[in-house]
């Protein structure tokens, strides 16, 4: 546990609003994700081992670099001309169809609206916070520790979860299972208390009940790892428990709910509450658990959504004891700084390529470096076992891995508040 020494400086990190930039960001990125012509080779397809994606060969706006400001407001320039206009030269003498392309932005804007509109309706609507001691401000005799550890199935909703309660994106999130191929640690400081989370990758159990004999080396630790926690929170997709239910993730739960006693508190979360239509259903399921003396209490959240997010923040708060602080909470430690550059990397791959590629490839960080001026050179490697599978994630010229890269090169240099030089190629084993 100690091996991942990290904390997130919190407040930059929540004032990065990734929906709002995203949504005017949108059309530039589409257009600017097309790779320029590659200076050594006009076709990378035709040259397996050279860059696919190298974020110096692309203009983009300097929206988080240089520790300057954080460009959340999407950072894009409204045209000066009509639109309109522009469209019918395109069509006319270009013979393009971008019809579809002002749909799109007509619809992001009106995404972005709303989104913000919503958000400003729940900053009103939230009850008023106790006023908060500045980290700043914190003694250490006053400080207070949690580690909290989550377990659950694949796919139950371990990262989506930490990303809610932590506000940033630490792990991917997909529709893939096992998307969280490492433990990845988000650190929570507010006031005096300060929170550390893993996220375990996904552990089941065999029909039995017993680990499987042939579990991979990361799924090992992770097991011995659990019973480290201060907090243990057992996640389930509550959804799935209804309409097809699966007899390991019942087992799971119940091996962890029989074991009382221990110094370590456990806590049972039904995830995804936002698909069951009938709440009765809820109670249903929470009737089901009741019995196991190893939860100390239910909780029913949407990590998604953020449904009952805050009643389980502020549980794990009253259970911080008085312990220093493990982590500094101005730092983003390297180690955190590498995992979010794959984390990131990763989803947008997942955005991407969706069924077509399985889950085979091997995604690696290469090298990283720190360069004089404070800029960032971090290259990374997808390694593919068929030429065609690379032919996949490469695209059409390139164009797939650019956006990819773009997109990925874009979030980082928002989240590390500098210049990012991402390099990211695509070899065959
Ligand atoms: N509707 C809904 N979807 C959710 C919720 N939580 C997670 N999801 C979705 O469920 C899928 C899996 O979520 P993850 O957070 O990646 O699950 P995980 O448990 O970390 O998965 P592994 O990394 O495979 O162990 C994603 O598509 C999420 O968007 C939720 O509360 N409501």
């Amino acid at each position: 546990m100690k091996a991942v020494r990290a904390a997130l400086r919190l407040k930059s990190l929540t004032s990065f609003s990734s929906s709002t930039r995203k949504s005017t960001f949108i059309l530039n990125r589409y257009y600017s994700a097309q790779p320029e012509e590659h200076p050594l080779h006009p076709n990378p397809e035709e040259h397996p081992y050279e860059a696919a994606f190298d974020s110096s060969h692309f203009d983009l706006d300097d929206a988080g670099g240089g520790g300057g400001d954080n460009n959340t407001d999407g950072g894009g320039k409204e045209t000066t001309w009509d639109e309109k206009y522009r469209d019918r030269v395109k069509s006319k003498v270009f013979g393009e169809d971008v019809s579809h392309f002002r749909i799109y932005k007509r619809e992001e804007e009106k995404n972005r609206k709303a989104a913000q509109a919503m958000s400003l309706l729940e900053a009103a609507l939230d009850e008023p916070e106790e006023e908060e001691v500045d980290v700043m401000d914190v003694k250490d005799e006053d400080q207070k520790s949690l580690s909290v550890g989550i377990i659950g199935a694949p796919n139950a909703g371990k990262s989506a979860l930490t990303n809610n309660i932590i506000g940033t994106k630490v792990s991917a999130v997909s529709r893939k299972i096992n998307t969280t191929t490492h433990e990845v640690l988000g650190v929570l400081t507010k006031g005096v208390t300060q929170i550390c989370f893993f996220d375990t990758p996904g552990l089941m159990l065999k029909k039995s009940g017993i680990p499987y004999s042939d579990i991979k080396v990361r799924n090992e630790s992770a097991w011995s790892s659990i019973s480290y926690y201060d907090v243990l929170i057992v996640i389930f997709d509550v959804h799935r428990h209804l309409t097809r239910p699966d007899s390991r993730v019942v087992r799971l739960i119940e091996r962890m709910g029989s074991i009382s006693g221990t110094s370590q508190k456990r806590v049972l979360c039904m995830n995804k509450v936002d698909l069951v239509t009938k709440k009765n259903d809820l109670l249903k399921v929470a009737t089901e658990f009741k019995d196991l003396a190893g939860y100390e209490k239910q909780f029913m959240i949407s990590g998604l959504k953020g449904a009952g997010v805050k009643d389980l923040t502020r549980y794990l708060s009253e259970q911080a004891v008085k312990r220093p602080w493990d982590e500094d909470p101005f730092v983003m430690s390297e180690e955190v700084m590498k995992n979010i550059s794959l984390e990131i990397v990763r989803e947008k791959l997942l955005d991407y390529v969706h069924q077509e590629i399985p889950y085979g490839i091997e995604h690696r960080l290469m090298s990283w470096k720190e360069l004089r001026d404070g800029s960032l050179r971090i290259e990374q490697h997808f390694i593919t076992h068929k030429i065609s599978q690379r032919k996949i994630l490469v695209g059409k010229n390139g164009s797939k891995i650019g956006r990819i890269g773009v997109e990925a090169n874009e979030e980082l240099r928002s989240i590390f508040k500098r210049h990012v030089h991402l390099i990211l190629m695509v070899k065959v084993k």
